[in-house]
């Protein structure tokens, strides 16, 4: 049995007087423990709306989610919250930021939960997340006690990436998380998150505009386009491929919206 199941998933969005516009159409996709999957497709393809789908921000107008067994498209957003991380392409969303770092992982460590923020910020929990922080050799676990805004985007992102994968989530969604990064530290936080991603063997979706990142860090990638999967590589096909190639898959689909039959 897949780890992910979407089974005709379809949102509609409704722009008013009637015009509805399709987010998502009918898509279909078993995703297996551990494995990566690269999101790539043109803006307006229906990536969000699958990640907000997935997390449950947006409820489906059809088809069924299931996290092994149990469908969860139907469970509160706070419910499906314990299973899902989230980094999002903006290194201030996903955190609070006049709080501290420490402050921040400890509201990630209770993501989901109703027990008390206060009664985790203990002398020990600190110590933890000293220990948890040291192997990034980023220095960052002398940062704790620092408002997270002070932080830069690169450190901040790693510290959402450590908040989004503390409670070892069944599905863990990158939403561009590197796209507001410059080159270097976009190339290091990537690095980190595969070292997470393998360490913890977490089931991932990746968005992604760096078609390179998405056939260095996939096992497999999906193209969306007009809310539909259209194609996906395959781990086979992936050593095969160049960003060429992507980019190419991508302009094709475009050029069918414009009416416009581009030749192989
Ligand atoms: N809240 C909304 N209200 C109305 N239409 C929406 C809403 N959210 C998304 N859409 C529409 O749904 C379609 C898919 O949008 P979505 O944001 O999922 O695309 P995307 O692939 O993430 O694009 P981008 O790469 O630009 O972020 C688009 O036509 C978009 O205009």
């Amino acid at each position: 049995m897949a780890h992910i199941e979407l089974q005709g998933v379809t949102k509609r969005f409704n722009r008013g007087k009637g015009d509805l516009v399709s987010g998502l159409n009918d898509v279909n996709l078993s995703i297996e423990k551990g494995e990566v999957i690269g999101v790539i497709g043109t803006n307006g393809a229906g990536k969000s709306t699958l990640f907000n789908c997935l997390s449950g921000q947006i409820k489906l107008d059809e088809g069924q989610i299931y996290l092994g067994n149990h469908e969860i498209s139907s469970l509160k957003p706070m419910e499906i919250a314990r299973n899902i991380g989230r980094v999002f392409q903006d290194p201030r969303m996903g955190t609070a930021p006049r709080m501290t770092v420490f402050e921040n992982l400890m509201l990630a460590r209770k993501r989901g939960e109703n027990r008390l923020f206060g009664r985790s910020l203990t002398e020990r929990n600190y110590q933890e997340m000293v220990e948890y922080l040291k192997p990034f050799r980023l220095d960052l676990e002398k940062r704790l006690d620092v408002p997270i805004e002070n932080l830069s985007g690169g450190q901040r992102q790693t510290i959402s990436l450590v908040m989004a994968t503390l409670q070892q989530p069944e599905l863990l969604l990158l939403d561009e998380h590197t796209a507001a990064l410059d080159p270097r530290t976009a190339k290091q936080v990537m690095a980190m998150t595969q070292d997470i991603v393998k360490k913890l063997n977490l089931t991932t979706l990746m968005i992604t505009h760096h078609l390179q990142d998405a056939l260095t860090y996939s096992d497999r990638i999906i193209v969306m386009h007009q809310g539909q999967i259209s194609k996906i590589f395959t781990k086979d096909e992936i050593p095969k491929l160049t960003a060429a190639d992507l980019f190419s898959t991508i302009e094709h689909l475009s050029g069918f919206e414009n009416g416009v039959a581009i030749e192989d």
